[in-house]
């Protein structure tokens, strides 16, 4: 039974893998075109392929990573070959999951989906070949695509989803990669069309691959698609073209000891002869479809089950009731196992569709976390940019609000010097001057204290700016005012009252002092160098001098009486300090 089991599946992997041979067998010392000649024809000439393997793990020469992987996965399949499945599978697993080498992956993902059909792991089979078929809808049709796309038009025709493979054998059959492509794919095809009932419309197509199968020598290849064209022929009861096609090939079908095909053949041949009312004929050929069924593990295979229903049928047309429900219950049990065949076959497609949706939904869920992620980030980046650009601009204005308060501060603070100071000297100019005198005066009173008062004011001053300009003129008046102030305390109050005229409050000071410090200054502006000044002149001034003492704390009364004595010294001869005597 194992070597029968055997010599099916050996069958089925010719019907699968008998490949395109465009190679020529030419000698050549590259092992990869060696392990690619053998891949192609390794079906058809196992022994070609085993001698290879010898040599290769004989030889001394080195490998490529790639060559070293091509011979792997010649190795897992001829493990297949001999029936060493489990082996081969694991072999096969661990090649498909290494993606170094894509063209060649793509072989072996499609040798392992047949290795799955072969041993009916259909949910494996589907779990490689979803995501397969989805990410070669994504590429452009290529020669390497061309073996997969017959392996899974193979696949979903046996799960009796005939659009799908219909479709893949059309890509393949399209393509015309290779005439043994063309008459393989084309027989997929074929089988395809006439389930979905459209073989009608393509007659002339399933023809030409009959004949292209033919030319190549492929005759398991040429009579799967004479069995289906004739079958449609049964269907259409067009019986005189079924039984040319038929009784033409039947004997290349029988030479080419496939038992599915032959046990197709006889089944044909019964319903045939059945239709034209031969029971005789019908059951020989029946019977011979059983026998061959019998011997071989068929259960659940279609023809089988059509076999028994066409044998009830032709014992009660020979009115051999018993026999006819004997075969009916035969019938019944094949059906119930090529229904439960699909099924499960079905739903492992289902499942492994489902798996991948899942998986697919899942990839796409999470893609849309990570762009809500990303979009999350964004916002929080603009919020941080915003915040930043915010925080910028609150600055600037803070820094152009205190540059303004700075200045604002500046501009009254020069204001108010302007409005309380001498341009020229710096100095208190009258109004300021008298301000803080007055003030001043207010304290000295209050604490008893004596408060002197000198007035000077420049000799011939007119000359000097008549004589050498305005600006000498300014010059002085500063050169004075620095040297006057040298000798001042920090809380007496010098002032400009005007022109060339100056006054100092004298805060606790009495007259002694005041008249000590009016001689100072007298004496300061006398050594004045005014060679500085590009010209060189005499420079003295007329002083004033009086006290609270003689003249009260009224500021008006103090001016007067030191403006009195002031121009005594002008008097007198300029250039001399006077006392207020109270004459
Ligand atoms: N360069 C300059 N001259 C000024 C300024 N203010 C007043 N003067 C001048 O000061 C001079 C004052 O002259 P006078 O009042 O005749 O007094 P004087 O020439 O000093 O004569 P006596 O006081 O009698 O010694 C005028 O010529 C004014 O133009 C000033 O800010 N700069």
């Amino acid at each position: 039974m194992t070597s029968t089991f055997a010599r099916v599946l050996y069958g089925v992997f010719l019907l699968l893998l008998v490949q395109c041979s465009e190679l020529s067998a030419q000698e050549t010392k590259s092992w990869m075109l060696q392990f690619q000649h053998a891949d192609e024809i390794k079906s058809s000439d196992p022994q070609y392929l085993s001698e290879l393997l010898s040599a290769a793990s004989d030889s001394d020469v080195t490998m490529t990573e790639q060559e070293d992987y091509f011979l792997k996965y010649l190795i897992a399949y001829q493990q297949a070959f001999n029936g060493q499945w489990e082996a081969a599978i694991a072999k096969f697993r661990t090649l498909a999951d290494d993606k170094r080498f894509p063209e060649i992956n793509l072989r072996v993902q499609a040798t392992l989906i047949n290795a799955f059909i072969l041993t009916h792991q259909y949910q494996e089979a589907f779990e490689l070949a979803e995501p397969l078929m989805s990410s070669l809808e994504l590429q452009q049709y290529h020669d390497s695509h061309d073996r997969v796309y017959r392996i899974l038009a193979l696949l979903y025709s046996k799960v009796g989803h005939y659009e799908t493979a219909a479709a893949l054998a059309q890509k393949s059959y399209q393509a015309q990669i290779s005439p043994q492509s063309t008459c393989i794919s084309g027989q997929l095809l074929t089988e395809a069309l006439y389930h979905l009932n459209e073989l009608g419309n393509s007659l002339d197509m399933a023809k030409g691959v009959i004949g292209k199968c033919q030319a190549l020598g492929e005759q398991v290849f040429a009579n799967l698609t004479i069995s289906t064209l004739s079958n449609y022929y049964l269907d259409e009861t067009l019986f005189d073209e079924a039984a040319q096609w038929l009784l033409e090939s039947y004997d290349s079908a029988v030479s080419t000891d496939y038992h599915y095909l032959i046990h197709r053949y006889h089944y044909l041949l019964g319903k045939l002869f059945f239709s034209k009312e031969q029971p005789e004929k019908a059951r020989r050929y029946l019977k011979a479809s059983v026998v061959l069924a019998e011997t071989d593990q068929f259960a659940g295979y279609e023809p089988l089950m059509h076999v028994y229903r066409l044998f009830a049928d032709l014992s009660s047309m020979q009115r051999d009731f018993e026999q006819s429900i004997r075969y009916l219950q035969f019938y019944q049990a094949q059906l119930e196992a090529f229904y439960e065949t699909m099924a499960r076959r079905q739903l492992a497609e289902y499942l492994a569709r489902t798996d991948m949706q899942l998986k697919k939904q899942t990839i796409a869920l999470l893609n849309k976390d990570n762009e809500l992620l990303y979009l999350q980030q964004e916002v929080l980046q603009k919020e941080t940019q915003n915040a930043r650009l915010l925080l910028g601009v609150f600055l600037l204005l803070l820094i152009i609000l205190a540059i303004c308060a700075y200045h604002g501060l500046m501009g009254r603070h020069r204001f108010k010097f302007m409005a309380e100071n001498d341009e020229l000297t710096g100095i208190s100019n009258r109004y300021h001057f008298n301000k803080q005198a007055e003030k001043s005066l207010k304290q000295c009173q209050k604490q008893g204290l004596t408060a002197g008062v000198i007035l000077f004011d420049l000799d011939h001053f007119k000359q000097i700016n008549d004589q050498f300009g305005h600006a000498t003129g300014d010059w002085v008046l500063q050169q004075v005012v620095q040297s006057c102030r040298n000798f001042m305390r920090i809380d007496d109050v010098f002032g400009r009252l005007g022109g060339e005229e100056f006054a100092i409050l004298l805060p606790n000071c009495h007259a002694d002092k005041a008249l000590m410090l009016a001689e100072i200054c007298r004496d300061s502006i006398e050594e004045i160098q005014t060679r500085q000044s590009g010209h060189e002149f005499l420079l003295t001034a007329s002083f004033g001098v009086t006290s609270s003492d003689s003249s009260g704390y009224e500021l008006k009364q103090l001016l007067s009486d030191a403006d009195k004595a002031m121009y005594q010294a002008k008097q007198g001869g300029r250039n001399q300090v006077q006392f207020f005597s109270g004459a």
